[in-house]
């Protein structure tokens, strides 16, 4: 899809293209609309970042809730939503060994009890490794800086997402 073709969608078709780009939260692309027409896909982005940017912190901690665990309950149950289940295999965590499995298993469940919300990188910028490290390595921080570390994640994961809409050619 170009940018122009974006520009000429009414709400409804645009919120079902752009609905899943922040993961289960259609509410940024509903609400990003009334900017266009977007210049191109970064301009669409930022009005994202910026929408998600001023959240209550209640908000962004809602945001990572919604975010399915890397390797856990819904990806062995298959019901990764597809863009999830493409970034979960792209970073190899479809080939993890039981004990790497196990161990991504237990932090992030020890992540989840410290924070009150789910370890997010962006899978696709980091394989297996980078993200069995940096979740033992995050687990240290307080919830404030993960809150924004992972916001961070969360808006990465989103360009991925939108480029494949809207390729940068
Ligand atoms: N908890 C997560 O980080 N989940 C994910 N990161 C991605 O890049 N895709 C996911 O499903």
């Amino acid at each position: 899809l170009t940018i122009s073709q974006v520009n000429e969608l009414n709400y409804e078709e645009f919120i079902d293209l752009f609905g899943n780009v922040v993961e289960h939260c259609s509410i940024c692309a509903a609400a990003v609309w009334r900017f266009r027409p977007f210049r191109d896909v970064y301009h669409l982005h930022q009005e994202i970042c910026s929408f998600v940017d001023l959240l209550p912190d209640t908000g962004k901690e809602g945001v990572l809730r919604l975010h399915p665990d890397l390797a856990g309950r819904l990806a062995e149950l298959g019901s990764l939503t597809q863009e999830s289940s493409a970034e979960q295999k792209a970073a190899g965590l479809d080939t993890m060994t039981p004990e790497e499995k196990q161990l991504l298993k237990d932090t992030n469940a020890k992540y989840r009890d410290k924070f009150g919300f789910p370890f997010v990188i962006c899978a696709r910028q980091n394989k297996k490794e980078a993200i069995l490290k940096g979740i033992v390595e995050r687990l240290e921080h307080s919830a404030a800086e993960e809150l924004n570390i992972g916001i961070e994640e969360v808006k990465k994961i989103c360009m991925l997402r939108l480029l494949n809409i809207v390729p940068d050619k």
